[in-house]
């Protein structure tokens, strides 16, 4: 029996906030409906390693009476600079793009946050729809409207919050999708079992690597479950004026690592550190019990992620952990669990604080 779609609606005060996450399979032929009457061009943004599946956009575009073009970017990290946006803003200058056209973006949350932020700043701001390709992108990235480019000194420094029209979550563009990029889309997962959804924890828990097949419906179950996580709470804070912080769990230091090692890690497995450290913070002063830090441990590693880092990068973390968006002037903030499900804010005054649990991640 074919299962049919799943809607996730995100809400919002603005007309502009409202919008379905689609999860189900063969969603292609949704495109045309969801761009709408008035969307004539259509620029198309994908990564090399996703060609196929991007001419197959174009192709059903066209089809169906836009016109279409291309923006080919280059792959993961790599397509978050600002000299990638330039190029997508050339294409769309060059075929006279206007306030009514669209930008559809076709991979991982490194397009969907390269291609969200090319839309929002487009003749100040255009339609955008996401065909997320990666778990990554479906349960997180291409939700909740955050967009943005890296610079030198951080991840996603400059950006702009701009909902998508749509996004369409087609599991059947998993099944080409690397094992460790799934495992560290599962990171963004189980950060969503931790913060509201503790079902997710259950699951992964219960079902082990089966969650890792792309065809199982316990991994489509993950999915639905974590997009309805985010999609609550970008309903209610978009703009991340308190409750959205929940969603940052785990990437203070997350981020920070990304940075370190050049990108060269993935985004995943970095927050899985984080998410660590974080337990381990609030299990310094008292917050969390020392199962449930432990907890942490045991998931995470059951998937192969990593624990811990290398012992000898605490001043370029610290760093980089000053530059984290939750930080207010010298105040390191960071998101702790006050128990499993039950997320909280830690502000830091005293770095020795941060120091003791980088020590419990350090390698030995
Ligand atoms: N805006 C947000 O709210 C938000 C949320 C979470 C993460 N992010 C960002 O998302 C990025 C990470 O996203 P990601 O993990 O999807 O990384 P990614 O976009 O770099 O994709 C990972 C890799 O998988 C490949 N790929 C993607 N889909 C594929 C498929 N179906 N088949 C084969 N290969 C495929 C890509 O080409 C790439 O090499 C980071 O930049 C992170 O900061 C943003
Ligand atoms: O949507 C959010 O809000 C998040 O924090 C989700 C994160 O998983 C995501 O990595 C996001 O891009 C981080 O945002 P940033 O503001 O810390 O750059
Ligand atoms: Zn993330």
């Amino acid at each position: 029996m074919t299962q049919t779609d799943t809607i996730i609606k995100v809400t919002g005060s603005r007309p502009e906030d409202n919008y379905d996450v689609v999860v189900g399979r063969g969603l292609l032929a949704q495109l045309p409906a969801r761009l709408g009457e008035r969307v004539k061009r259509v620029l198309v943004v994908h990564p090399r390693a996703l060609r196929l599946t991007g001419d197959a956009v174009r192709e059903e575009l066209e089809s169906a009476g836009f016109t279409a073009v291309t923006a080919e970017i280059p792959d993961a990290e790599e397509g978050k600079h600002i000299q990638v946006a330039a190029f997508c803003w050339q294409v769309l200058g060059q075929n006279d793009f206007t306030r009514s056209d669209a930008v559809v973006t076709v991979g991982g949350g490194a397009v969907s946050d390269l291609g969200g932020f090319v839309a929002a700043t487009w003749l100040r701001g255009v339609k955008v729809i996401h065909l997320p390709t990666s778990v990554l992108g479906m349960v997180d990235a291409a939700v909740g409207g955050k967009t943005g480019i890296n610079t030198a000194e951080g991840k996603n420094l400059v950006g702009a919050f701009h909902p998508p029209a749509a996004v369409l979550a087609d599991l059947d563009t998993l099944k080409t999708l690397p094992k460790n990029e799934l495992v560290s889309g599962l990171a963004e997962v189980i950060k969503c079992g931790f913060i509201a959804d503790t079902k997710i924890l259950d699951l992964v828990e219960e079902h082990g690597q089966a969650v890792l097949d792309p065809e199982s419906p316990v991994l489509r179950e993950l999915i639905e479950r974590s997009i309805a996580v985010k999609a609550k709470v970008v309903s209610e804070d978009l703009k991340e004026s308190g409750l959205r912080e929940i969603l940052n769990y785990g990437h203070t230091l997350g981020h920070a690592i990304e940075l370190a090692e050049r990108y060269s890690w993935r985004h995943g497995a970095a927050i899985s550190v984080g998410m660590v450290f974080a337990a381990e913070l609030a299990r310094s002063v008292g917050r969390l019990s020392d199962a449930d830090a432990d907890r942490h441990r045991s998931i995470l590693e059951s998937f192969g992620l990593p624990t811990s880092y290398r012992n000898d990068r605490w001043a370029a973390l610290l760093d980089g952990m000053r530059r984290d968006k939750k930080s207010r002037g010298d105040l390191l903030r960071f998101v702790v669990l006050d128990g499993i499900g039950k997320p909280g804010v830690l502000e830091v005054p005293d770095t020795s604080l941060l120091f003791a649990a980088y020590q419990e991640v350090a390698d030995a």
